[in-house]
Parts: structure tokens; sequence; C-alpha cells
């Protein structure tokens, strides 16, 4: 059977790791979350002292597992739920800023991508990682339902937040990947636009799963 790779790109909490799970077990394929490879990484670098990314990074050891999901460990330690409490989420960004990370996670996701049938998400999938992605997906969503679902989120996982501050947190935080220097969140020239806001889980899974199965034939 022909493979392919997919790449989900968009603001946070847009829904993008919710569906790419739901994509990858329907076609049978790999799911890769790779904010939380950077989130991995934030935490490794809140919890030493040495502040260097080039030294930090030499000691670095992330595995991914797939459990009905995936599941990250970071020097065997699964660190899962972990890296979505706030001190993570607010430090995230400028560590994803830093060229030395993103060249080291980068060449890993490539490896990961090499022999296809993966479902990645991210904000630099189809633009930088695989940039030749048979199938790039642009998952967007009101600012307002994003800190709506992150709220529910937020409460199901018993972190404290309101969701007027989860405006802000997101907002800010589309800013800063957006606006950094190296590969910043913009969607490639090739992917197709989706609009989560008022849209069901079941009927964007669907029509990924449509667009998967034009390219696959
Ligand atoms: N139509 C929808 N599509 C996707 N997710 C939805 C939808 N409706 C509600 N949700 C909910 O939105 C929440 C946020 O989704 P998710 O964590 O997948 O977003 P994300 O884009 O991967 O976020 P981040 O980039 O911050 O990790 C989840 O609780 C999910 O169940
Ligand atoms: N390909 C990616 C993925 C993520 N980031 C950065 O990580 C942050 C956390 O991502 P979540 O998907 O878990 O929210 C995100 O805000 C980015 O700063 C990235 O740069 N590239």
């Amino acid at each position: 059977m022909k493979k392919i790779n997919i790449a989900i790109d968009g603001p946070a909490a847009a829904g993008k790791s919710t569906i790419a799970k739901k994509v990858a077990a329907a076609l049978d394929m790999v799911y890769v979350d790779t904010g939380a490879m950077y989130r991995a990484i934030t935490l490794a670098y809140l919890k030493s002292d040495d502040k260097d990314f080039e030294r930090l990074l030499q000691d670095i050891d992330i595995r991914l597992v797939a459990d009905n999901g995936q599941r990250v460990l970071l020097s065997g330690e699964d660190i899962t739920e972990r890296i979505r409490e706030n001190d993570i989420t607010e430090n995230v960004s400028y560590v994803a800023s830093q060229g030395a990370v993103r060249s080291f996670l980068v060449e890993l996701q490539q490896q990961m991508t090499r022999d296809k049938g993966v479902v990645m998400d991210g904000r630099d999938i189809g633009t930088t990682v695989i940039p030749d992605a048979e199938l790039k997906i642009y998952m967007v969503a009101s600012v307002e339902e994003r800190a709506n679902r992150r709220q529910l989120d937020n409460e199901a996982r018993g972190i404290e937040s309101t969701v007027e501050q989860l405006k802000e947190d997101i907002a800010h935080r589309d800013h800063l990947d957006m606006t950094r220097e190296i590969s910043p969140l913009t969607q490639a020239g090739d992917a197709i636009e989706i609009d989560t806001t008022g849209r069901s889980i079941e009927d964007v899974t669907a029509i990924i799963l449509k667009l998967a199965s034009d390219k696959l034939e």
C-alpha cells in the first residue's frame, strides 16, 4: 500500500493533536506530537543550572512511546503529564525560538518521517520538517473557542486557569511563535486550511480522512 506523510500545523489549541491522533489511528499511521518534544527540552532547561542550550542538548534523551496517543520520556522518566503544566507552557516558546534547539529537533523529526507513514503535528512541519509531505493541513479556530477548549482540558487535568487568562496566554504564545526568526508558524503555500471553530472532532477527522484517501489512491 502507498505510504504518505501528513503534516498538521496551526496555532495553540486549534485541535491539531486531537485530530492527528485520530487520523493516525484510522489510517494505521504513526502519530508524532512535536510540541511535546519542545516541551520536554523546556523541562530539562528549567531543571538545569546550566542555561547554555548547546551543552544542554548534548545530554538530552527524549523518547516518544506510542500508547493510545503518545507518551514522552526524558532520560527514562515519564513526563507526559508534567509538560502540560503552566511553567512549561509559559517558557516553551522562548526555548523553541533557539536555533540550537530547532536544529536538534528538526533533525530528529526528519529521521522519524523518512520512511513515511507519519501524522506529525506542530508549527513548522509543512514548511520545514516535511516540506514534501503528501498532505498538509493548517488548522485554525477562534481564540475564544481555543481558550474555552483549553479551560476544559485544564479542568480535567487539575491545572488552574481562567478562560480570560487563557485567551491572553494563547494569543501571546501565537504571537511569539509567528514572529520568531527561525521557522515561524506560517501556513505552507500548499497547505489546506481547516477552521475547526464550531465543528465537531468527528467532522474535522472525516474531512482529513477524505483528503488523505485521495492521496493514498
Ligand atoms: N473540532 C475540534 N477539533 C479538534 N479539537 C477539538 C474540537 N472540538 C473540541 N476540541 C478540543 O480542543 C482541545 C484542544 O485540542 P488539542 O490539544 O488537540 O489542540 P492542539 O492544537 O494540539 O494544541 P497545542 O498546539 O496547544 O498542543 C482538546 O480538548 C480537544 O478535544
Ligand atoms: N513544530 C513545533 C511544535 C511546537 N513548537 C513550540 O512548542 C510550543 C508548544 O507546542 P504545543 O503544540 O504543545 O502547544 C509551541 O507554542 C511552540 O513554541 C514549535 O516551535 N514547533
